[in-house]
């Protein structure tokens, strides 16, 4: 869009706040639900905010996502290779636009079947990363509750994707891997919202280390590469040559994108269950039950199994996922305008710029008091109904399609969220089997929004729990 902005006939309205450049981005970083819902109140639900130099036109009624999700001129393509330049210096998807389209077709090892393998390898994972204390003294360890499940999630979720690494070294690896990863991890917003990142201290120094770590020479190192990383691996060959740098650049973004939510999402699940011991009370009763029902004792050592069939059966814990995505992601779903255009929408037609984007936030759907009763407070049982899965929600009396989106929607839906929803229950059946846990610093939290539109967002400070094997 050129400035001086005046809008043409048919445009929505347009908020563009009095700061150059960010535009009402301050706003809606401080308070992203409130400040949306007030737009909305003023505007409807159509309409452009100026935020961060770009024109990004809301579409806010949940039955009109539909025309975003049909309209191929709305192009995830061209948003995604920015995104992965500026944040990993991936060049080659400016350019290679086939490259994607490969890429995507191995996400498809990330369900079905496959996901029983990575299942299993997060299984021995954890094994590994607990049988150790199931074999100490019933006393109690305390520890930062978003520390812990930083650790744990990175090291499972790194060791089912991208392999084990030999004995010995794992450890130190691990630690040294994990601990460049979160430094990184911490600037990410500053790199994908273009900050160059030479001013970003060393973080620069961090990522080309990262990028190193998982170049065809050490992936190599690694033993026991899951499919879809091998097939990442053969697809990058044939573009790069097998000693370019940038095919770790391609890694970092997988385990970037396999780590940033899971990792948040785990924490407040833990969080709100130590916080709610009626919620944490009925999910002991109902993994119990499939434990006893599958006939597993819990004996001393680490020895619980459990399908993914059987671990879809656990309506309430899945419930519990569930609300807490509901609760705490913030994401934004964007596509780039390739060609003028007008979206022909139920209530009015809306013409939007090419170049410019159009955005759906679904916090404000997850929050929409019509679609779900108290939205702000957490109810673990919220998406049951007489002890199934509920899907069925409505808003203005009619069936929604669209009630719950934190991986996002169309071409762009999250391929690894039924790894990622897998693992947090394997890991929440371990420890709400072996280990017994409570919150010390019982201050409850709030949100940090400074991934907002990107995600499940963090805390605004970590909490101390302690946790001690069942007696
Ligand atoms: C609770 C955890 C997770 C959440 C909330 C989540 C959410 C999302 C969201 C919102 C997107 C972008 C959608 C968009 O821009 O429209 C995305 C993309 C992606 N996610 Fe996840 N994700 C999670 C875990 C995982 C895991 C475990 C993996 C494993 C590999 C993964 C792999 C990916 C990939 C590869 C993409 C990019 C897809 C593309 O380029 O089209 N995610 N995720």
């Amino acid at each position: 869009m050129c400035s001086p902005f005046i809008l043409r006939p048919g445009e929505p309205p347009l908020i563009k706040g009095w700061l150059p450049y960010f535009g009402e981005a301050l706003k809606l970083q401080k308070d992203p639900l409130g400040f949306m819902t007030t737009l909305q109140k003023q505007y409807g639900d159509v309409f452009t905010l100026f935020l961060g130099g770009n024109y990004i036109t809301f579409i806010l009624d949940p039955f009109q996502y539909q025309s975003v999700v049909k309209n191929q001129k709305l192009s995830f393509q061209m948003f995604t290779s920015k995104f992965l330049m500026r944040v990993f210096s991936v060049k080659k998807m400016m350019t290679y636009h086939d490259l994607n389209d490969k890429i995507h077709t191995s996400y498809q090892l990330l369900r079905g079947k496959h996901l029983d393998t990575l299942m299993e390898n997060t299984m021995q994972t954890l094994k590994q990363v607990f049988e150790p204390q199931l074999l100490k003294t019933t006393s109690w360890d305390t520890e930062y509750l978003l520390t812990f499940c930083s650790s744990v999630i990175f090291e499972v979720t790194f060791t089912a994707i991208h392999g084990n690494v030999l004995a010995g070294d794992r450890k130190t690896f691990m630690t040294e891997l994990r601990d460049d990863f979160f430094k990184f991890d911490g600037k990410f917003t500053h790199l994908a919202s273009g900050i160059p990142i030479e001013l970003l201290g060393n973080i620069k120094s961090i990522r080309t280390k990262l990028i190193k770590q998982l170049t065809t020479e050490n992936l190599a190192k690694l033993q026991g590469w899951s499919e879809v990383v091998q097939m990442r691996q053969d697809i990058l060959e044939k573009y790069y040559t097998p000693k370019d740098t940038e095919i770790g650049a391609h890694h970092l973004g997988l385990l970037w994108a396999s780590v940033s939510n899971t990792v948040p999402t785990m924490f407040w699940t833990m969080y709100y269950l130590l916080r709610h011991p009626g919620a944490m009370a009925a999910l002991r009763d109902e993994i119990d039950h499939l434990l006893q029902s599958t006939g597993q004792k819990k004996g001393p050592g680490f020895s619980i199994h459990l399908t993914r069939e059987q671990l879809d059966s656990l309506v309430y814990l899945e419930s519990t996922i569930l609300e807490v995505l509901r609760l705490c992601s913030f994401s934004g779903i964007f596509r780039v305008v390739q060609e003028d255009l007008t979206l022909r929408l139920e209530s009015q037609d809306c013409c939007l710029r090419k170049g410019d984007f159009v955005g759906i936030f679904p916090p404000v759907l997850h929050y929409d008091p019509e679609i779900f009763e108290a939205p702000e407070e957490f109810r673990f049982d919220r998406f049951t109904e007489s002890g199934k899965k509920k899907t069925t929600f409505f808003k203005r009396g009619k069936k929604l399609k669209y009630y719950h989106m934190p991986f996002g929607f169309g071409v762009s839906k999250c391929p690894g969220r039924f790894l990622a929803i897998v693992e947090i229950k394997q890991l929440l059946v371990v420890f709400l089997t072996y280990f017994d846990s409570e919150i010390i610093d019982d201050k409850p939290l709030e949100l940090n929004y400074n991934r907002f539109l990107f995600g499940i967002q963090y805390p605004d400070s970590d909490v101390l729990f302690r946790y001690k094997v069942k007696s």
